[in-house]
């Protein structure tokens, strides 16, 4: 078992938390999904974008640092995943999620599991359910799943998510060098935080999202606002639909516009504790539209046995030092105040 999913083991959540709605078979949202409208449409800023950048600029380094100091969450070009990878991805977590529920639920997240099918982590959070269903993959999980799935036919799917798995973590291991190398510390520091993040059963997960058509979208919501636990999130979006949304304090809710083959980087909570809070982890969530929408998240993390503190040594650690596994923990019972919780 990976020590990812074995982090989760001790916090299970309840069937009803696991089990999605079968969305085809309803025409109107039903009581148990309906979130008063000031949850759901809050009013939302358009003019404002948060940043795009090109990988091959030469300055790439200085304004994934800026980015992730100001926005927590940017937008790359030039990353180097071939969009054939992008589009084959998610035509793999399409052809899953069009399957009929009975198929789906063949493959059901257990509630002390963290892989497969199921509603998102943090449902249990909120009083109302989400217009989503989600798949997690960790490590080699896929083999498994994909053969109850389609016992015949399961290399397809197995080899386009071992090919991404790997893609992803090759890029994500590239920005975190870029995102540290902004922070003033020492190499030493940049290598061994970025070595153990990379070590090769670091805590990734790669989740694919489903937000089904939704017959009255004012009154649902895909996700709930929440921030990623992990370093770093990429999140491949190939479709044309704006539906993610950043909180930034004292604006309101800013959409995340898709940009052409361009993939969406967000900091998650452990490098907003690595970097003392410089690199806030960003609070989003997702709306749903009449539209089926597809994304496609890889979590990027160090092995859950690792130890996370504050980098910097000019100032004083906000944070206290603690393993990955003691964050989830923290996490998987305080939600959003997790941060607060290991303040010093
Ligand atoms: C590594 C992980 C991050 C995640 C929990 C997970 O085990 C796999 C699913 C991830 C996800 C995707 C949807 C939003 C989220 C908050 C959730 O409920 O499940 C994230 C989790 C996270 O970042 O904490
Ligand atoms: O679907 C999206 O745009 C965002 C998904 C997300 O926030 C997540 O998987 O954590
Ligand atoms: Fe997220």
């Amino acid at each position: 078992m990976s020590d990812l999913s074995e982090a989760y083991r001790d916090y299970p959540v309840h069937l009803q938390h696991i089990i999605p709605l079968d969305f085809h078979t309803v025409d109107s949202v039903p009581e148990s999904h309906e979130w008063p409208h000031s949850d759901c449409l809050k009013a939302v800023i358009d003019e404002i974008s948060i940043p795009v950048i090109d990988l091959m600029d030469p300055s790439a380094e200085k304004l994934v640092g800026h980015a992730s100091e100001n926005w927590g969450i940017f937008q790359v070009t030039n990353h180097g995943v071939p969009l054939s990878m992008l589009m084959d991805v998610e035509c793999e977590a399409r052809r899953l999620f069009l399957l009929p529920i009975e198929e789906k639920l063949k493959v059901l997240r257990s509630p002390e599991g963290a892989t497969g099918y199921g509603a998102a982590r943090i449902s249990p959070f909120f009083s109302k359910f989400m217009w989503h269903e989600g798949f997690t993959i960790i490590g080699s999980s896929s083999l498994d799943h994909a053969k109850e799935l389609w016992p015949h036919e399961h290399k397809r799917f197995c080899d386009v998510i071992d090919e991404y798995q790997k893609k992803m973590k090759e890029l994500a291991h590239k920005l975190l060098l870029l995102i540290l190398k902004s922070l003033e510390i020492s190499e030493e520091d940049i290598t061994s935080c970025a070595a153990s993040a990379c070590e090769s059963n670091g805590a990734g997960a790669l989740q694919f999202n489903s937000y089904p058509c939704c017959p009255n979208p004012s009154r649902a919501i895909g996700l709930a606002p929440h921030t990623d636990s992990l370093l770093l999130t990429i999140l491949n979006q190939t479709q044309d639909s704006s539906a993610l949304q950043i909180f930034r304090d004292g604006v309101g809710w800013i959409p995340v516009d898709p940009v052409r083959d361009a993939l969406v980087v967000n900091v998650g909570d452990l490098l907003h504790i690595l970097s003392n809070g410089k690199f806030p982890s960003v609070y989003h969530r997702v709306i749903v539209s009449e539209k089926h929408r597809i994304s496609v998240a890889y979590f990027y993390g160090p092995r859950t046995d690792s130890q996370v503190a504050p980098l910097s040594r000019i100032e004083v650690p906000i944070y206290r030092s603690l393993s990955v596994k003691e964050f989830i923990s923290i996490k998987a019972k305080h939600l959003e105040k997790a941060l607060s919780f290991i303040r010093i």
